[in-house]
């Protein structure tokens, strides 16, 4: 039987506390939002964050960028929020406008403000699994948050990360890598003979490729957790980076979409809002 691992239940679990913890605190909780107007998908989720964070007590601040923005321009904005007192956390809604360096982007948000942890500086931290507190990029964080929540064990599992950006593979490969599983990260330059090989292998398949349906329930082993990250439209449809069906009966665990690690990115980037605000203000009491 293939048990559905629930984010959008989970995720609900996560949003009452950080409502509770942001009650708590005698500021408001401020995030700012960059994002490129022109982008439909950016539009549409940079809106799902802010009605969310709404709803849990959390002001936004969404700033749509020029439409000759630079990464220069961007930056400048972004340093000015870095000192600015009444902005608790930063996020840069990706992709940016083409040509615009978004790594520089990311990079420039101050690591005190960074609710994304898509900065290089938190991004080291992770790597470095150093023992202090920064903020873990919100999809790869709240992957690991639902792994936690069902329990699933990662110590000398053999883990597949396919997919290798800065929002998802680059800290899902270092988390789980930090949580004492064998990690192998695929990517386009992986080829279909070595993924084949290694989907059969794992025993967690965690997948954001922007492909539909790109896994198969006979590319994998039988018993394996799958948690898929894709989040594509097909005739305005979600669908995932697996072919949900296909899986049933073959996978002990999967994440659906809509309702599973999408949800999750949410709740983790306010959870991880409301982080830096209590940082903030215990530091400045
Ligand atoms: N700076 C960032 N940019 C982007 C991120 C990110 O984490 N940080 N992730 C993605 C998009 N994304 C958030 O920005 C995101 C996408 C989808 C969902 C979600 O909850 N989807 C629903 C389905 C929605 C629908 O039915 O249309 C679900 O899966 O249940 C949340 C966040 C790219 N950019």
């Amino acid at each position: 039987m293939t048990e559905i691992l629930d984010g959008a239940a989970v995720a609900k679990l996560t949003n009452v506390q950080t409502a509770e913890r942001v009650a708590q605190l005698d500021k408001p909780v401020t995030l700012a939002v960059i994002y490129d107007p022109k982008n439909d998908g950016s539009r549409l989720y940079v809106g799902m964050k802010s009605k969310k964070a709404s709803a849990l007590g959390i002001q936004t601040r969404d700033i749509p960028t020029d439409a000759n923005a630079t990464t220069q321009s961007i930056i400048s904005l972004v340093e000015q929020l870095n000192a600015d007192d009444t902005i608790s956390g930063i996020l840069v809604q990706s992709p940016l406008a083409k040509g615009v360096k978004e790594r520089e982007v990311f990079s420039a948000v101050a690591p005190h403000k960074d609710a994304d942890g898509l900065g290089a500086t938190v991004q080291g931290m992770l790597f470095g699994d150093a023992p202090s507190d920064y903020t873990v990029a919100a999809t790869p964080q709240g992957v690991m948050s639902l792994l936690k929540h069902y329990d699933i064990e990662l110590t000398g599992k053999k883990a597949l990360v396919i997919g290798r950006s800065q929002l998802f593979g680059r800290p899902m490969f270092a988390l789980l890598t930090n949580a004492d599983a064998t990690v192998t990260l695929a990517h386009r330059y992986t080829s279909s003979e070595t993924l084949k090989s290694y989907l059969k292998m794992a025993d967690i398949v965690v997948v954001g490729v922007g492909i539909p349906e790109f896994i198969q329930g006979t590319d994998l082993k039988q018993g394996v957790t799958v948690i898929d990250v894709g989040m594509n439209y097909v005739d305005g449809k979600a669908v995932g980076d697996v072919d949900f069906q296909s899986v049933q009966g073959i996978a002990d665990f999967i994440t659906p979409v809509p309702g599973g690690v999408g949800p999750m990115t949410i709740a983790t980037l306010l959870e991880n809002t409301v982080t830096l605000a209590e940082n903030y203000s215990v530091k400045n009491s």
